[in-house]
């Protein structure tokens, strides 16, 4: 049986990948004060500044939410995948690694920082991957506002939490009854939480593994 994830190249990639992650720093972050980073967090209008001055930080998710998203992808048998938020692509290599396993499918992703959707294009190609994914390059919500497949079977939300619900809505027409959404980092989005949390949104959601919110699409 096909397993991209644990079939080379990808493991030693991804190693090497969450070295560099770890090895990254950024002085303009390590200057600022915990109550500045957390109004950024949690700010509307400020968040390309903010990622601006991150943007040698790749932030990806933890190496356990990469193995979800390849599980959840799989057991959903993903075709169409929309992601906020690429980094350096390290959650992009694992949901494109479940289409691949999925027999293929699409996988559309958005980045607004050009030098890490560059480095995200290199490490899919040296992944075998980037057949599988689109790179918008862009705010997301100008790139993820058209075009959008019309079925969408996972969403992956890893980009500027306050745009949470935001960029769900842009796509939310398109999620198919069953279609799940994975929100890192949910809990700097009160404004999301509460909305896939209530019961007349259509959704069905949990926190999931201690920094993650995982909704299900009703239908
Ligand atoms: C937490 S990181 C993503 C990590 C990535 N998912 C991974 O696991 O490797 C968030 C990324 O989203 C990008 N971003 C934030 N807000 C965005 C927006 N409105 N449009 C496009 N990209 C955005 C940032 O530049 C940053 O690279």
């Amino acid at each position: 049986m096909t397993n991209t994830l644990t079939t080379a190249p990808l493991p030693a990639l991804l190693d090497r990948l969450y070295r560099q992650a770890a090895a990254a720093t950024s002085p303009a972050i390590a200057a600022m004060s915990s109550e500045e980073r957390e109004r950024f967090m949690l700010s509307k209008t400020d968040y390309q500044e903010f990622y601006s001055r991150m943007k040698d930080l790749w932030l990806p998710v933890a190496r356990d939410t990469g193995t979800l998203l390849y599980l959840l992808a799989r057991s959903t048998k993903a075709r169409s995948i929309v992601e906020f938020g690429t980094s350096f692509g390290i959650s992009t290599l694992h949901l494109a690694a479940a289409l691949r396993d999925n027999g293929g499918g699409r996988l559309i992703t958005s980045e607004f920082e050009p030098s890490k959707a560059e480095k995200a294009r290199d490490h899919l190609i040296e992944g075998g991957l980037s057949d599988l994914v689109e790179i918008r390059e862009g705010d997301a919500l100008r790139t993820l506002a058209f075009d959008l497949p019309e079925s969408v079977d996972l969403v992956l939300l890893d980009g500027a939490k306050a745009l949470y619900a935001e960029v769900l809505s842009l796509v939310e027409a398109r999620l198919r009854p069953g279609a799940l959404i994975v929100a890192d980092n949910a809990d700097y989005c009160p404004e999301y939480l509460a909305y896939v949390r209530s019961p007349g949104s259509g959704y069905l959601s949990v926190p999931f593994a201690g920094d993650v919110e995982l909704s299900m699409r009703l239908g």
